[in-house]
């Protein structure tokens, strides 16, 4: 059974100032990778690449998949309609995604269910928590069943209790699609990644597993756990 993938091949972007991203060669398969790096990195810059939001300067990314290459983008501060019922949202999100109207009360059911939304549908979005309204920015991503989900800082300011819920709701939908998640926070790489892929000033310092990136962590390193360590070695944070 052929899966998702999303192949960079020797993809740059040049700004025109000094900062460069890349040359990056990355294949990404289904799962959760998580974009770690500190600010300036080049995590938006990617994420505007893999949106197609931006062209590469030079390269080329391709995403393949058996459903064809459909693509959801959460940005890091998504607008949602405060008036509107979750439910009325999402329907005319499947309009916007042209799904036929036969289909769309359907598709925007599975997108309820996939983000544990299903009890809040009837409710004004102006009501929600703030861990449901991020909620449901991910369902309206879902709503066509994207090969690929870019998801940019989603759990910035939740608090312990939503961040988890959270994050079962991406780990839930990553089970047949590629989901790319850029974060500062490293409970969230803990707690989310299959993969690893720390960038450094346009470069990749890291892509794997999260046992192999611990294995990184200088002693003298500042962080109280050695996942937190090792991100401090790649950013040449070590004392
Ligand atoms: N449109 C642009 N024009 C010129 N320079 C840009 C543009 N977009 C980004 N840059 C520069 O590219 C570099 C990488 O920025 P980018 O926003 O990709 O980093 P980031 O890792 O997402 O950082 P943050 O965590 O702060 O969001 C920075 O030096 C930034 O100033």
């Amino acid at each position: 059974m052929s899966t998702n993938r999303l192949v960079c091949e020797d993809v740059t972007k040049d700004h025109g100032g000094s900062f460069t991203l890349g040359p990056l060669n990355l294949e990404i398969a289904q799962g959760v990778t998580c974009l770690v790096g500190p600010n300036g990195a080049g995590k938006s810059t990617f994420f505007r690449l893999a949106a197609s939001v931006d062209k590469p300067t030079s390269g080329a990314l391709t995403l393949h998949g058996p459903g064809g290459p459909s693509l959801g983008y959460l940005p890091q501060e998504p607008q949602l309609p405060k008036a509107a019922t979750c439910e009325e949202f999402l329907l005319y999100v499947a309009w916007l995604q042209r799904i036929p109207t036969a289909e769309r009360a359907r598709a925007v059911s599975v997108a309820l269910e996939r983000t544990g939304l299903t009890e809040q549908r009837k409710r004004k979005i102006r009501q929600l928590s703030g861990g449901m309204a991020r909620r449901l920015g991910i369902a309206h991503t879902l709503v066509h069943d994207p090969a690929l989900l870019l998801l940019d800082e989603p759990t910035v300011g939740l608090d312990p209790r939503q961040r988890i819920a959270l994050r079962e709701s991406i780990s839930h939908v990553s089970a047949d699609r590629i989901v790319i998640v850029s974060t500062h926070l490293v409970e969230d790489v803990r707690g989310l990644a299959d993969r690893v892929v720390v960038l450094n000033d346009g470069s990749v310092a890291f892509d794997g597993d999260i046992p192999s990136l611990e294995e990184l962590a200088a002693p003298d390193a500042p962080g109280d756990t050695d996942l937190e360590r090792s991100i401090a070695t790649l950013m040449g944070d070590a004392a």
